[in-house]
């Protein structure tokens, strides 16, 4: 299995040291041909609208929403759920619209833009994963496929997904836990065994 992680803005550096922890072999995605041969790519966080401009430039938007649509695993966090949605509450960025949500970003304000909070995530035993919040997206509307993995005590939805796409507003690269990880690497490897070896998927 080989996870590719767009590394053209944002903290992919974190996820990456926790992709080799977990022993995966991993690529950083710079350029569409990057996109070749991998199970599953994540888009890291950083700044969606610097994310916006460079995944035009480098052509990357086409690429990956294909592989979104083969069925390859996606996993968006901050920033990258912000490329991953459906729409935004801003004219810029411009998301890739890969997944039925509608997100708000800065969803924080400035004063509180940054917390932790333990939250419960559906799926993931034992125990609450402590999320790390840097002026962090909220999901604001969730389309009919789409499940909630995890929300706010105030209700709202931090963690979702969608099939072989998952989104989290916060940052599981910045804390030991490697379990959001290891639940995205279990996604993967079932598209990686819808796929046959050269065969279309
Ligand atoms: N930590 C993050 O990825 C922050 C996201 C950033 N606020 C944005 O809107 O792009």
């Amino acid at each position: 299995m080989k996870i590719g992680v767009l590394a053209v803005q944002g903290d992919f550096a974190e996820h990456i040291a926790v992709l080799r922890r977990l022993n995966v072999e991993c690529r950083e995605v710079r350029l569409p041909e990057h996109l070749e041969g991998i199970d599953g790519l994540i888009v890291p966080g950083g700044e969606s609208t610097t994310l916006s401009r460079l995944m035009s430039i480098y052509h990357l938007r086409e690429p990956v929403v294909a592989m979104a649509q083969a069925g390859k695993a996606v996993w968006g966090t901050c920033a990258g759920m912000i490329m991953l949605a459906h729409e935004i509450t801003e004219a810029d960025p411009v998301p890739l619209k890969i997944m039925d949500i509608g997100v708000q970003r800065n969803a924080f304000g400035r004063q509180i833009d940054s917390f932790e909070q333990d939250l419960d995530i559906r799926g993931l035993e034992p125990g609450p994963f402590h999320a790390i919040f840097i002026r962090a997206p909220v999901v604001n509307r969730l389309g009919a496929q789409v499940k909630t993995l995890a929300a706010l005590p105030n209700g709202q939805a931090v963690a979702v997904r969608q099939g072989n796409l998952m989104a989290t507003a916060f940052h599981p690269e910045l804390t030991d836990d490697t379990r959001l990880h290891q639940y995205f690497l279990d996604l993967a490897s079932r598209s990686e065994a819808a796929s046959p070896p050269g065969g279309e998927g």
